[in-house]
C-alpha cells in the first residue's frame, strides 16, 4: 500500500511538506477548484456536526473527484465515534481524517487499520496538558496546533507556543490569514499551515481571491522557514 511522509498508510494522500497547505472547510466546486489550481496541499471537509461549514458525504463525494491525485483530501471531525469517522469517511472518499476534539489514540489505530492516513489536533491549551510520553507518542505521526475554539478564527497568539513541537514537524493553524501567515511562518517554523476563517468572505463562505491570496502569502514565507 502506497504510505506518506511519516509512513502512514494512505488512501488518497501524497504530503508535500516543503510547506504543506491546507485549506479547510471547504463546500463548493468552485472553492475546490480555486483552492487546487492555487497550489494547495490539501483540501479539508468539516464532517463535526453544528459548524456552519458541515457537509454531507455525498456531496464531498463528487467534490474529491475533481482533485488530482497529488492533492490530499481531509475529513474534519471532532469527539464523534470512530465507527462514524470511518463510514463518513468512506462514503466520503476522503484519504485522510483529522480528529479535531479529545479522542484517544486507539481512534487513530483503528483509522490506520482502514488504510486512512491521519492528522490529530491539538488546542494549544491541550497540547501544553500532555506529559511527555504522550506527547511523544501523538508527535510520531502529524500533528496540529489550533487555537481553543477550531475554525472560529481566533488569531494564534505565538508567546503561548514556547513549548512547541521541533521546528518544521507540526501544522499551525488558528486565525491565519493572507496578512498574518508569511510572518507566524517566519517565527514558528511548522511544517505547514491550516486556515479556514481566513479566507472566508462571511462566516462558512469560502472567498476565491482570499484563498489564493492566502497560499501566495504562505508560500513567500518558505524563504524564511527552516
Ligand atoms: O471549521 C470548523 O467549523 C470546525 C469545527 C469543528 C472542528 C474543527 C473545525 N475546523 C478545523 C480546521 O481545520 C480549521 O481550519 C482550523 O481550526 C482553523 O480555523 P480558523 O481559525 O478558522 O482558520
Amino acid at each position: 500500500m502506497e504510505t506518506n511522509a511519516i509512513n502512514e498508510p494512505t488512501r488518497k494522500s501524497r504530503v508535500n511538506y516543503e510547506l504543506y497547505v491546507k485549506i479547510c472547510g471547504l463546500r463548493t466546486p468552485e472553492t475546490v477548484a480555486a483552492a487546487v489550481a492555487a497550489g494547495a496541499n490539501a483540501v479539508g471537509f468539516v464532517f463535526a456536526p453544528g459548524s456552519p461549514r458541515t457537509v454531507e458525504p455525498e456531496l464531498v463525494r463528487t467534490l474529491v473527484a475533481q482533485v488530482p491525485e497529488h492533492v490530499e483530501t481531509v475529513g474534519v471531525f471532532r469527539n464523534q465515534p470512530v465507527q462514524d469517522v470511518i463510514d463518513l469517511a468512506l462514503r466520503a472518499g476522503v484519504g485522510t481524517v483529522q480528529l479535531h476534539g479529545d479522542e484517544p489514540y486507539a481512534n487513530l489505530e483503528a483509522l490506520h487499520a482502514q488504510g486512512f492516513a491521519t492528522l490529530r489536533a491539538f488546542s494549544i491549551d491541550g497540547y501544553r496538558a500532555l506529559d511527555d510520553a504522550e506527547r511523544q507518542r501523538w508527535e510520531s505521526g502529524r500533528i496540529l496546533l489550533d487555537a481553543v475554539e477550531p475554525g472560529a478564527g481566533i488569531t494564534f497568539d505565538a508567546t503561548e507556543l514556547v513549548e512547541a513541537p521541533p521546528a518544521g514537524t507540526w501544522i499551525l493553524a488558528g486565525g491565519l490569514n493572507p496578512g498574518n501567515v508569511a510572518h507566524l511562518v517566519g517565527t514558528l517554523h511548522p511544517a505547514g499551515v491550516d486556515v479556514s476563517s481566513g479566507v472566508e468572505s462571511s462566516r462558512g463562505t469560502k472567498d476565491v481571491d482570499l484563498i489564493e491570496a492566502f497560499i501566495a502569502a504562505a508560500r513567500s514565507s518558505c524563504a524564511t522557514s527552516p
